[in-house]
């Protein structure tokens, strides 16, 4: 509204306060002790990517990291082809390679003994962008050494303790290396990059995670998936277990189990669970395998959080990756909106100097979490809507739409290429995430009204539509409308606050 009442005097004013901005922000590099641009805290996914993306654009970064050895966890293992897209921008396209990873086409999903396959809508790229998929430590490594190649990035083993912070500006962090030994390392800017449990973000934003359910994990050998290069999702019973390859000779398998508590492993009341709840639901052809899998006893767990993007902008800091904004991982958008962010991050950085004059620059930030609206809140209101119409449910208007959600992929043609692209972050339109929540609504409610629309069915139709809003509104709350809806369509310096 505001931006509508703008005259035209008020654009060229902000235009020379715009100038004005970024002539305070380019500073004179004055800086010869020697000390970072930038420090990154944590080098996984967001961390190391950052690093690298950064430190191409001449800055010099100090990437703080608690353990360089190869991660060995369950989680990032799919990258969507959205989510290549920005590798490939990133220039960091090459650490899928040499790591075994596979190509990922799209998805096979199973309900009640039927299935149907939904293909990424991948014609109209010239090259290959499918999605991929690998063990998540390989790929990681990959890009920790490619960041480390820079000669301006350096890359240190320690565990950060806290940040650093005078009259309300962050200006380093401290930490301590793994011989006991407690540093202190300065720099105008701070990225904190410390994943899901980060200790960190509580001074930089509002943090309010939730743990809706918590994914199991087996790694399968000796079968193959019933469709070569698919993410497989089992529309199973309490909720979905997801199939897919992570190099040529293992398939990973994650079990979501709802709720806050899990069966015990130690007691063997996990690998109970899933021989007497899940193994019966698993496709003929992964059975067996699946069954050994539990038999070796390398069962592994990750909480499955949530947490809107809800900062609180602090001069001298910013958060990025899991450790600012979270969603289910269902759908494998966690790194897709990690690489977004980083991509909008490089080129609102770019045009500056340095980042010395560090109010400036926060002000200036604020467009950073605008303009990551339209991918972040498509890719996370689609992983939360989709985790809860996939979870079975006694309430027969969800059970319905679960159904109706099954048929209106299996339709085929916009059916399914709309949603998947969507959930690959190919088509990250919040518009067309709506639409296509209600039109499964509405098709549903259709199904119901067939043959003939008696008092009961008509009753279900009016609930299953209460229900979809009550899934979708909620969710879209919590990632702003505004911003979702009304995204930055002015350039983003326009944006900053420190211009109204
Ligand atoms: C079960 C599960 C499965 C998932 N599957 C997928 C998927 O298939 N596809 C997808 O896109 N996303 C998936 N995700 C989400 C994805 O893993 C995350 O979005 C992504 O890893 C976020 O990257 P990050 O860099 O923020 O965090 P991380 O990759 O976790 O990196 C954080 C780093 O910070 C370091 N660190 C932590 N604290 C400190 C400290 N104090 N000092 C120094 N270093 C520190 C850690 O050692 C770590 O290396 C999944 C998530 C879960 C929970």
């Amino acid at each position: 509204q505001t931006n509508a009442r703008m005259t035209k005097a008020d654009n060229m004013n902000k235009g020379r306060q715009v100038k004005q901005c970024i002539k305070s922000l380019i500073l004179d590099n004055c800086d010869a002790s020697g000390t970072p641009d930038v420090i990154i805290v944590g080098s996984g996914v967001a961390g190391s990517a950052l690093a690298y993306t950064l430190g191409k654009d001449g800055r010099r970064v100090h990437v703080i990291e608690r353990d360089l050895t190869e991660p060995d966890r369950i989680v990032g293992e799919l990258l969507q082809p959205g989510g290549y897209l920005k590798l490939i921008e990133l220039g960091l396209e090459d650490c899928v390679e040499k790591i075994d990873a596979q190509q990922v086409l799209g998805y096979a999903l199973f309900k009640d003994g039927k299935h149907t396959k939904v293909s990424y809508p991948l014609e109209k790229f010239h090259s290959d962008v499918s999605g991929r998929s690998f063990h998540n430590g390989r790929f990681i490594m990959r890009m920790r050494a490619k960041a480390a190649s820079l000669p301006n990035v350096q890359l240190e083993e320690g565990t950060v303790t806290s940040l650093l912070e005078e009259n309300g500006i962050v200006n380093g962090v401290h930490y301590r290396t793994k011989d006991g030994h407690e540093h202190k390392v300065y720099a105008p800017l701070t990225i904190v990059c410390d994943g899901c449990f980060s200790n960190l973000r509580r001074a930089l934003c509002h943090p309010k995670v939730e743990v809706p359910s918590h994914f199991v994990g087996l790694v399968l050998e000796n079968c193959q998936l019933p469709f070569a290069n698919h993410g497989h999702v089992i529309l199973g019973n309490p909720s979905p277990v997801l199939f897919y390859p992570i190099s040529s000779t293992e398939i990973r398998c994650l079990v979501d189990v709802p709720g806050q508590r899990l069966p015990s492993i130690s007691n063997g009341e996990m690998a109970n669970y899933l021989k007497t709840v899940v193994a019966p639901q698993v496709p003929s052809e992964l059975h067996d395998a699946f069954v050994s899998a539990i038999d070796k006893g390398q069962i592994r767990t990750m909480p499955n959080r949530t947490m809107p993007a809800d900062p609180h902008p602090t001069p001298g800091a910013l958060l990025m990756g899991d450790a600012f904004n979270m969603r289910h991982p269902l759908t494998g958008g966690g790194m897709t909106v990690a690489l977004s962010d980083i991509a909008v991050l490089r080129d609102l950085l770019k045009p500056l100097h340095d980042f010395n004059d560090s109010p400036a620059l926060c002000k200036y930030l604020e467009s950073f979490y605008t303009l990551r609206k339209p991918v972040a809140s498509t890719i996370n209101t689609l992983a939360g809507a989709l985790y809860k119409v996939f979870c079975a449910s006694p309430d027969e208007a969800r059970t319905e739409m679960r159904q109706a959600c099954f048929d209106y992929l299996s339709l085929g043609g916009v059916f399914s290429t709309g949603p998947v692209a969507l959930l690959s972050g190919l088509n990250p339109r919040p518009l067309s995430l709506v639409l296509h929540f209600f039109a499964v609504a509405i098709y549903g409610v259709g199904r119901l009204m067939l043959p003939f629309p008696s008092p009961k069915r008509m009753w279900i139709g009016i609930r299953l539509v209460l229900s979809a809003s009550g899934i979708i509104f909620p969710i879209i709350k919590g990632e702003g409308v505004r911003q979702m809806f009304f995204p930055a369509t002015i350039p983003a310096y326009y944006q900053s606050s420190l211009l109204r």
